[in-house]
Order: structure tokens, then C-alpha cells, then sequence
């Protein structure tokens, strides 16, 4: 049987700010992500399972994807935790806002390496993690392979 790759795309919102950065960047802002999340293996060739055909259902995958990234950053403001941004991240959540500290500067190459991590965790063992395609702006985007971090 043919191993075949699977994408299912996401968008969210998200704010963030690159502390220490020296460009516009350093300033809150956000972002319109769009996240492609391709995964690969072989279609079920047992007749008689619900899934008969498919690598994974696209809607299982995008339960995954929901939970463990779309539903945590969409309308969050991502801080990176080791810097003085974390003064601010608590200003903001004492007033109620939705407020996202990671271990990393979140840039789309660090967004990216976080998200591969928490998908390969949920996908069931028959099924690799290919590739995400981080998308930030209209003109800019971080990719992530596996054939690239074995
Ligand atoms: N390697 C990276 N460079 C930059 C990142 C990043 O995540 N990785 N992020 C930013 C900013 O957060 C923001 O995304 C600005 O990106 P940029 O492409 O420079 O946005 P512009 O609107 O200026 O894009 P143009 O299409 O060139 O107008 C900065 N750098
Ligand atoms: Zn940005």
C-alpha cells in the first residue's frame, strides 16, 4: 500500500511581541495564521472500519489541531516568559485578556517547532508528522519537516 500525505489548514488570530528584537516587530501586534499540517501514512484497507480509504479523518486531525493549538492561541497575546514582557502578560491578564506565555521567542520558526512537538504527541502511532507550514503574514512563512529533524 502506498504511503500517502494528508493537509488540513487552520487559521487563528494572534497577538504577539519579540522583546529585544530590533525592528517594528518589537511593538504588540498580531497576526492572521494560517497553519497547513500535513501528516502521512497508509489508507485503512480494511473494509470493514468506519475509515475504510482514509490515513486519518480529516475531522480527528482537526480535533487535534483544535485542541492542542487553534483553541489555545487564537485571541491570545503570546509572551515570551523569560523576559521583562512577562510584566506586562500579567498587567493584561489581571484585566481579564487572554494571555499566552511560552518558554521561546515566539517567532513563526519557534511557533512552528512548539506545534510540531504538541501534534506528534496526539497522533496515533500509524501516522507520521510530515510537515507544518506556518504562515505569518502574506509574504512570510515557517515550514517544519520531519525529513529535516530526524
Ligand atoms: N525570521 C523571522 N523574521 C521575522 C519574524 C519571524 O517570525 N521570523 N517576525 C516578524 C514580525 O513578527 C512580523 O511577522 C513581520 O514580518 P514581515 O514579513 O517583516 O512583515 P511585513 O508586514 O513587514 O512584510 P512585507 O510583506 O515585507 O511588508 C519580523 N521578522
Ligand atoms: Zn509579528
Amino acid at each position: 500500500m502506498s504511503n500517502i500525505r494528508i493537509t488540513k489548514q487552520f487559521s487563528f488570530e494572534t497577538g504577539h511581541a519579540l522583546y529585544g528584537y530590533d525592528g517594528k516587530c518589537k511593538n504588540v501586534h498580531g497576526h492572521s495564521y494560517r497553519l497547513d499540517v500535513t501528516v502521512i501514512g497508509q489508507p485503512i484497507s480494511d473494509h470493514s472500519n468506519v475509515k475504510f480509504g482514509m490515513v486519518i479523518d480529516f475531522s480527528d486531525l482537526k480535533k487535534i489541531v483544535k485542541e492542542e493549538i487553534v483553541d489555545v492561541f487564537d485571541h491570545a497575546t503570546v509572551f515570551n516568559k523569560n523576559t521583562p514582557h512577562v510584566e506586562l502578560a500579567k498587567e493584561l491578564e489581571d484585566r481579564g485578556h487572554n494571555v499566552l506565555l511560552v518558554n521561546y521567542q515566539p517567532t513563526s520558526e519557534m511557533m512552528v517547532i512548539d506545534f510540531a512537538e504538541k501534534i506528534k504527541q496526539r497522533l496515533p502511532d500509524n501516522i507520521k508528522l510530515h510537515s507544518l507550514k506556518l504562515q505569518e503574514t502574506a509574504t512570510s512563512y515557517a515550514q517544519w519537516f520531519a525529513s529535516d529533524n530526524d
